[in-house]
């Protein structure tokens, strides 16, 4: 009996980290339906880095919330990995964000009376998780933290501050990092070094990373824009540049 074996001129390609079908998010406002989420399907592979982009009002916080397990869709499933988080308890889900998820927000979110090492090894002591000590060093550098992390976050500029908590979300290699608006309260510059570390994440340590974000520069550091609008996933583009970007939010605002 012949036993099939693999064709190596097409690799199967490993599943998606994070995948999402059919999500409804309804909201009802005294008497009126507010459809945040009108059916999305959308997946994001390991070591890519996407944008999620849409009018003001489209639904991408409410998207990434309901794939973050932060929020819980009227109706579709979420995915990450095997395990299906829509269904889940709060109990389980808490675990499931402390365990496998990392966050990056706008407010960066520190501890104001811990040093910035502190700050970055917090979850994993919480969760009681070894620390691997290489992986801690190897980000510490590459975010340039070294000499700040001593420092208390009153003391470390917001850009600082931010590269701290873009540690603090990867030391523990999270299946998928979900960063809402993370250069928001930033200026040009030190949003672009944050930009910059999480795109070579993504290259270097085949981090996943799905931000939201407001900014067609910011999104040009992604390897994929997804659109919204209305609660849709209305359009996509590989390899943005910023030009191209404004172009098609500027198409979507005038629809
Ligand atoms: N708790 C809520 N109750 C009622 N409606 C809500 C609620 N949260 C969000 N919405 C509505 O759902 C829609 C999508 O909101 P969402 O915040 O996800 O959009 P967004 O694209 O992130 O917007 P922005 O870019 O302005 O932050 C909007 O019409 C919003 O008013």
């Amino acid at each position: 009996m012949s036993v099939p074996t693999a064709d190596p001129a097409s690799p199967v390609s490993p599943p998606p980290v994070v995948v999402a079908r059919g999500l409804t998010k309804t909201y009802d406002t005294g008497g009126a339906q507010v459809h945040a989420l009108a059916g999305v399907d959308v997946e994001f592979h390991r070591g890519a880095f996407t944008a999620i982009m849409g009018p003001s009002g489209s639904g991408k916080s409410t998207l990434m919330h309901c794939l973050a397990g932060l929020d819980v869709p009227t109706s579709g499933t979420v995915h990450l990995g095997r395990t299906q988080i829509t269904g889940l308890r709060d109990a389980e889900l808490t675990l499931l964000r402390r365990d496998r998820i990392g966050f990056i927000f706008q407010s960066f979110n520190l501890l104001p009376m811990l040093t910035a090492e502190q700050n970055i090894l917090l979850p994993s002591q919480i969760a009681r998780r070894k620390v691997d000590r290489d992986r801690f060093d190897r980000i510490v550098d590459v975010v340039g933290l070294r000499d700040r992390l001593h420092h208390l976050p009153a003391k470390l500029s917001g850009g600082q501050q931010q590269r701290v908590a873009v540690a603090r979300a990867l030391l523990n290699a999270p299946e998928v990092v979900y960063a809402d608006e993370p250069t928001g309260n930033l200026d040009s510059h030190s949003g672009t070094e944050v930009l910059e570390f999480l795109r070579s994440s993504t290259k270097e340590m085949q981090q996943t990373v799905v931000m939201v974000t407001h900014d067609p520069v910011a999104a040009s550091y992604a390897d994929r824009v997804v659109f919204l609008r209305d609660g849709r996933l209305v359009d996509e583009v590989a390899d943005p540049t910023a030009e191209l970007v404004s172009a098609r939010l500027l198409k979507l605002e005038e629809a």
